[in-house]
């Protein structure tokens, strides 16, 4: 065990992009840019010296702003922006350190054996030293076996009310400790993740927790089916939605993570609706995207694997471009099981031109996210004759699958039991390493395009009638 902290372990790199303008203009700037592109993380001033001249400042801009040219921010504010002031953009890259992190109000420890007969000396600096801003301490007891993944605490110091509030990157999450998954380590996986997906993708998570990949990619005006097992999890994850305002871009499920796929990829039958059908035909081919965009199927997919590509090579987080698009579905309703509640606020807030397209996912889905590390890959059959391929129109999915792999084990291991469990050949698999989680064990991300022959109806043997 290391005896010295070493805090440079807690370092978070951000590249992000900054506005260059005269120092004059920063408070007309900031006003305009504050409908979500100014960057937004507690304790983090968006506005900063600009270290090539006092007579200007750098604004930075939020994370969600992925490309120099400003494509994300809404034609509007940016047309307002140039009257204002020249364009000039400039990389900014913002590191937080030990200092910065925090989880809300909650300190969550994981004190080695060794320490533990000083448990409640350590806790008590840290409860009065960080007081107000710390308002509990505890400590994780045992490891973690539920299904749920949620570990067991014992509080330490202050109140044992464990739900809190958190922000990561700009979004906001309410969670209570006690009965959820939550890993503020995950912040910069989860980002990166988001940073491949496009405006008006389709995103399925299967293990979505409380939304952390879900939210941001909503925000980022995704259509998002989420599932968990864990039914506190959901509820926080709606709540989550509601919270940051995405709720018309996300579909919650409390399911079996195999039994969520296979009832969103079922394919309804014509003239005979299901509740659920019935319950979400109020999308009519006239709703339309607040932006009217939404992606085509096809050309996001070179952008991930350049994407997944240059992040391994350590060059670059983000993808580099966004393009316009135009809508590729028309009618129909999103089948599938949809949370009741969930669908009654949807068919009493639906307005006419407001929320996302309608979406026939059995038709088209854009990326998978499975972060079960545990046990993820065991779920990679649920893929196999899932997509029919008489339905299917565009490219095929991206799956992201998360795993541990142990220093015993390999990359080429992992592939093999994932091409096991498809039942066929991975083409170009992207190992994205996430965390060292145990020195012997690191967490991993998989990524790779479904195979065509999972394809229900690829070949003869798939072959089977779907009409009802
Ligand atoms: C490692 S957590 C990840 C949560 C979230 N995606 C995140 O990044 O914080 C895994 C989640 O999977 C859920 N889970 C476990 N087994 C499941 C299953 N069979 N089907 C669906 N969800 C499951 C757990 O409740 C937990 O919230």
């Amino acid at each position: 065990m290391e005896k010295q902290l070493d805090e440079s372990r807690f370092e978070q790199r951000l590249q992000l992009w900054a506005l260059r303008i005269p120092r004059e203009l920063a408070s007309a700037v900031t006003r305009l840019l504050r409908s979500g592109y100014l960057f937004d993380m507690p304790r983090v001033k968006p506005v900063v010296e600009d270290p090539e001249s006092d007579k200007n400042r750098l604004v930075v801009l939020s994370e969600k702003i992925q490309s120099a040219d400003l494509s994300d921010i809404e034609e509007k504010v940016y047309d307002s922006l140039k009257q204002l002031c020249n364009i000039d953009v400039v990389p900014y890259s913002l590191t937080l350190g030990y200092s910065y992190w925090s989880a809300g109000h909650v300190a969550h420890l994981n004190i080695p054996d060794d320490l533990l007969p000083y448990k409640d000396v350590i806790a008590k600096v840290i409860y009065d030293k960080n007081y107000p801003r710390i308002q509990t301490v505890a400590n994780k007891v045992g490891s973690i076996t539920n299904e749920f993944r949620v570990p067991q605490f014992e509080i330490l110091a202050g109140k044992s009310d464990m739900v809190t509030e958190v922000k990561q990157y700009g979004a906001t999450f309410k969670l209570d400790y006690g009965l959820v998954y939550w890993n503020s380590r995950l912040e910069h996986e989860h980002i990166r993740l988001v940073s491949l997906f496009k405006k008006g993708d389709v995103i399925c998570d299967m293990f979505a927790g409380i939304g952390p990949f879900s939210i941001p990619a909503a925000q980022k005006g995704c259509i998002v089916y989420a599932n968990d097992l864990n039914p506190d999890s959901v509820h926080y994850l709606r709540t989550n939605a509601q919270i940051n305002k995405v709720d018309d871009y996300i579909f919650t499920y409390n399911m079996d993570a195999r039994v969520f796929m296979q009832n969103l990829l079922e394919v309804p039958c014509s003239g005979n609706k299901s509740e659920s059908h019935v319950a979400a035909a109020n999308y009519s081919s006239e709703d339309i995207n607040p932006t009217n965009e939404s992606s085509t199927s096809n050309e996001n997919h070179s952008d991930v694997r350049e994407s997944c590509q240059k992040d391994i090579n350590g060059s670059s987080m983000m993808s580099t471009t966004t393009k316009r698009r135009q809508e590729t579905s028309n009618g129909g309703g999103a089948y599938c099981q949809e949370d009741a509640n969930h669908t009654k606020k949807r068919n009493n807030k639906r307005v006419k031109g407001s929320g996302p397209p309608p979406i026939k996912p059995w038709e088209h889905f854009d990326h998978v996210v499975m972060n079960l590390p545990a046990s993820a890959l065991q779920f990679l059959d649920c893929f196999s004759g899932l997509v029919q391929k008489k339905y299917w129109t565009g490219s095929l999915p991206w799956i992201h699958c998360y795993c541990f792999i142990r220093s015993s084990e390999s990359e080429e291991l992992i592939l093999s039991e994932a091409q096991n469990k498809l039942n066929a050949k991975i083409a170009e698999p992207i190992f994205h390493r996430v965390r060292d989680v145990a020195p012997n064990k690191a967490m991993f991300c998989l990524s790779f395009r479904l195979p065509s022959e999972c394809l229900k109806g690829e070949s003869e043997d798939h072959i089977q009638s779907v009409d009802c």
